[in-house]
């Protein structure tokens, strides 16, 4: 199942996508999908439409209907949703809801921080580090093995000097 919804969700970043989930909509435009056939929730200041991932959703259809039109960041985290999951609300954002702008992708790793700004207060909201570059990878087994390495000469090296003294 997991691999499935990998397969469906390419996790690229493209700024031309980026920009057209830009559109700004306030709570009451949001309010008016609420039905089986037109459902949009509010996740983290994203406003998404999942009307065709109700019938894929793991977690069932209802679950999210009822949340329908309304925002459901804390029923969302509260699951405690995969990475994966994260990811997929990027593929269902339509728009941002009103106080809430997307910060412009920089970088290789372009992230999609969403942020809320009022006048006394600049409120950071959840960032998804879409790593997806083989370097990165890379990178994670160096980590692994190089204080692996650094480690065995280091218990290594009394026993090796003790049999290079011994006199045969
Ligand atoms: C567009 C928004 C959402 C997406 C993309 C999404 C995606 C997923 C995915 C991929 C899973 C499988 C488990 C995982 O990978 O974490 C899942 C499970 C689940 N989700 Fe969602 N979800 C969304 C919104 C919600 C909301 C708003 C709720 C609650 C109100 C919810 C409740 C659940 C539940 C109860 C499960 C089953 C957990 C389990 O069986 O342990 N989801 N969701």
């Amino acid at each position: 199942m997991d691999s499935q919804l990998k397969n469906s969700f390419t996790p690229t970043l493209d700024f031309s996508t980026m920009v057209e989930k830009t559109k700004v909509f306030t709570l009451a435009q949001v309010a008016q999908h609420k039905s089986k056939k037109d459902c949009w929730l509010i996740i983290n200041g994203r406003v998404l439409n999942v009307t065709s991932f109700l019938v894929e959703h793991p977690g069932g259809d209802e679950i999210l209907l009822e949340s329908a039109g309304k925002d459901a960041s804390k029923e969302f985290e509260d699951i405690g949703h995969s990475t994966t999951a994260k990811n997929l609300l990027l593929k269902y954002q339509i728009g941002v809801l009103e106080g809430f702008h997307v910060q412009e992708p920089t970088g290789a790793n372009a992230d999609t921080k969403l942020s809320s700004k009022g006048p006394t207060e600049r409120k950071e909201m959840i960032a998804f580090v879409i790593k997806d570059k083989p370097s990165i990878k890379y990178g994670c087994l160096f980590e692994f093995f190089v204080p692996l390495l650094v480690a065995s000469s280091y218990f290594a090296y009394p026993y090796v000097t003790v049999i290079s003294k011994v006199d045969y």
